[in-house]
């Protein structure tokens, strides 16, 4: 492909994830795997360039808009990338340089001189000319929702890209054999510090094709999701659910660690997310887990969760959210989040933590996650929590809930909580 047409599909790309967006539409991974789907002409090369170009242009999207919205220009798929054309591009995209840009059929896509002076206006805007929310990539109502000057850290490490971890499934394979088979491949995996089962692969590979993830020897799981397992602490032999299961990242998790011994209820409300995680677990060669499809309310919801109280060692409630810890991985999340949606979540979210702990046993685990940044989503759901159940306690006082954030540990930003029922003859 043309450089044009590059920047005609990276523009193309644009407009579907944020009109997806705007209209609670699938997320931009899978709306970019559906336009290379039908756009079989697009050879890998192509498709790792616009791919890139779309990801870094949504990443930095928050900061793009503002300067867009300094010159009077609307923030349009198009728009977005040409503001974040880099200077080389600039020249072309001003008529300064061979125009390749903008040859051809894609010639539609070029600015006029006026337009073209405003983006390079836009362009040239000082970073200490935009709001503090913006030089962190971070939507402006979301300042009323965090500590803007303990999360700039967080919020800088979000703008990255992440890099790709491994968990080694330990039902098929051993961390150090899965290392030692990877270097045969030319592939460096380095252990993640405190975690037993995570290798970190840094920059990024694609490992698809590898034997390893064919036969399910490793899943790709990010460190942190991985740690908020760990805590969780599955044994052989008990009853674990898994409340929002998904597809199942940490349903398998927890069946290594079980070693398939036991029961493992896997819940959600999509079952096409269950059927994933059974495909899934077939390759892990997971026996230990069910699939359970409930509806978010009503009478079925409510027999099962009846059927099942107070019979599970470990429950792990790992909540919808808004899933500010994935803006690496999924940078138009900052687009679509609105206070109202953040407002359903954490009421969903306290609504699923109180049907966890009804399934909880007295003596028994519970474990609270999410992939949030944001303290409504954690740390007051807790406290909240621990109000509404005094019969419960954090597993660690001292230490408290964890949040393991991409600038201080690498992976993306994670929340959990273990608390603890109390005995029945306490
Ligand atoms: C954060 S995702 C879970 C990710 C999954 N645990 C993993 O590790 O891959 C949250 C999940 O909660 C599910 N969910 C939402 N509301 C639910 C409810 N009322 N009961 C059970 N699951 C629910 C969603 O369908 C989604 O799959």
């Amino acid at each position: 492909m043309t450089p044009a047409a590059r920047l005609a599909a990276a523009i193309d790309l644009l407009d579907v994830i944020l009109s997806a967006a705007r209209d609670n539409g699938p997320p931009a991974d899978r709306l970019v795997n559906d336009y290379f789907r039908a756009r079989r002409y697009a050879g890998s090369k192509d498709r790792r360039a616009i791919q890139d170009q779309v990801f870094d242009t949504l990443r930095h999207a928050v900061s793009l808009s503002e300067r867009l919205a300094a010159v009077g220009l609307a923030a349009t798929g198009r728009t977005l990338a040409l503001c974040a054309l880099d200077d080389a591009e600039t020249a072309d995209a001003e008529g300064s340089g061979n125009a390749a840009l903008f040859a051809g059929p894609h010639a539609t896509h070029a600015p006029d001189a006026a337009e073209a002076a405003a983006l390079a206006a836009a362009r040239a805007l000082p970073a200490d000319r935009l709001s503090a929310t913006a030089r962190l990539e971070c939507p402006a109502w979301l300042a009323d929702h965090l500590d803007l000057d303990a999360a700039a850290p967080v919020l800088a490490a979000l703008v990255g890209r992440a890099p790709l971890d491994l968990r080694v499934n330990t039902l098929k394979a051993e961390p150090e054999a899965v290392r030692a088979a990877l270097a045969e491949q030319g592939v460096t995996a380095v252990p993640v510090a405190g975690t037993a089962t995570a290798l970190r692969v840094d920059p990024p590979v694609s490992l698809h094709q590898s034997p390893l993830m064919r036969d399910g020897a490793v899943e790709v799981q990010d460190a942190n999701a991985q740690r908020a397992c760990a805590l969780a602490a599955a044994a052989p032999g008990e009853t674990v659910i898994d409340l929002c299961a998904g597809a199942g990242g940490k349903t398998l998790a927890l069946a290594a660690a079980m070693a398939n011994e036991g029961r493992l209820w896997a819940v959600d409300i999509a079952p096409q997310r269950l059927k994933t995680l059974a495909r899934r677990a077939a390759i892990a060669g997971v026996t230990v887990a069910e699939t359970v499809a409930l509806p978010a309310t009503g009478k079925p919801r409510l027999r099962w969760l009846g059927a099942h109280a107070e019979t599970a060692d470990l429950v792990l409630a790992d909540v919808p959210c808004s899933g500010t810890g994935t803006w690496r991985r999924s940078p138009e999340l900052r687009l679509r989040l609105d206070a109202e949606w953040l407002d359903e979540l954490r009421q969903r979210q306290a609504r699923l933590l109180d049907e966890a702990a009804a399934l909880v046993k007295p003596g028994g685990r519970l474990v609270y996650a999410t992939c949030s940044i944001l303290a409504g989503e954690n740390d007051a759901q807790i406290a909240a929590f621990l109000d509404r159940r005094p019969d419960f306690a954090l597993a660690d006082p001292a230490g408290g809930p964890h949040a393991w954030t991409p600038d201080a540990d690498g992976g993306d930003g994670f929340f959990a909580a273990l608390l603890v029922r109390c005995p029945a003859d306490a």
